[in-house]
């Protein structure tokens, strides 16, 4: 089971969740960050290049324009590129010439969920077809109503939709969106994921500033029962 942490946003809490045992750490940036937490290039860079290499480093974007994506990525190539931006704003042809241009670079596509919505009424698995011939992975994640980027809501959704996704798709799965030590292990027995991802509960309150650093008892009960499911 590959464990997934983010928002990684410092050497410290990178070396805090590889410590703890992470396989995939997660760092959004920008060169214009314009979300609360998210690094400029530069500063995700420095991150990126302290990290061991048997971990496989994911860049997080929220940009919904592929030209702005493609600068950034002159910037900083992550091993995985993770589109968590409005999924209709980029198109599956766009993502094909970006990885054509960008080898050997992996994408990791978000698949939104809706917490009160059954499968039917959701387009979910129509994105999954969609976007499976462009996709590494899906991160199959919660998306609220309010927000046009997918996930870091710190919500569960229905454990059985991810299920269904999974089973529709051989791209690898990793299931995100409210994930806990305390209920990874149910999300992983009803739903069957290649990995499971924690943004909020591995968190822990920061004393300089409001923004987020990242908890290595968290991060270590969370992989121990991922681990144990
Ligand atoms: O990490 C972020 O800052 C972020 C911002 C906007 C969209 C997605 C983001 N992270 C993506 C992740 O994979 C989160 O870990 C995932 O959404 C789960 O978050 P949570 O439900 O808070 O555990």
């Amino acid at each position: 089971m590959k464990v997934q942490i983010y928002e990684i946003r410092s050497i410290k809490d990178a070396q805090k969740a590889v410590e703890a045992g992470a396989d995939h750490l997660g760092i959004p940036y920008d060169q214009d960050p314009t979300y609360p937490g998210h690094l400029t290039c530069e500063e995700a860079m420095d991150v990126f290049e302290s990290i061991p290499s048997n971990i496989v480093k994911i860049g997080l974007t929220i940009s919904e324009d592929i030209h702005h994506i493609r600068q950034n990525l002159k910037t900083v190539m992550p091993n995985v590129l993770h589109l968590s931006g409005n999924i209709e704003a980029i198109l599956p042809e766009e993502i094909e010439r970006l990885k054509q241009d960008f080898k050997p670079l992996k994408i990791m596509q978000a698949i939104p969920v809706y917490a009160d919505q059954d499968l039917a009424s959701q387009k979910a698995l129509d994105y999954v077809r969609r976007y499976e011939h462009v996709s590494d992975y899906f991160l199959i994640d919660t998306k609220s109503h309010s927000e046009d980027v997918i996930g870091a809501t710190g919500t569960i959704h229905d454990w059985q939709i991810d299920r269904a996704i999974i089973e529709s798709t051989d791209v690898p799965c990793i299931i995100a969106g409210g994930l806990s030590s305390e209920n990874v292990q149910e999300a992983i027995r009803i739903s069957r994921p290649y990995g499971v991802d924690s943004f909020t509960s591995t968190n822990e309150d920061n004393p300089i500033d409001e923004k987020h650093i990242k908890s290595i008892e968290k991060i270590r009960a969370f992989v121990e029962a991922a681990h144990n499911a």
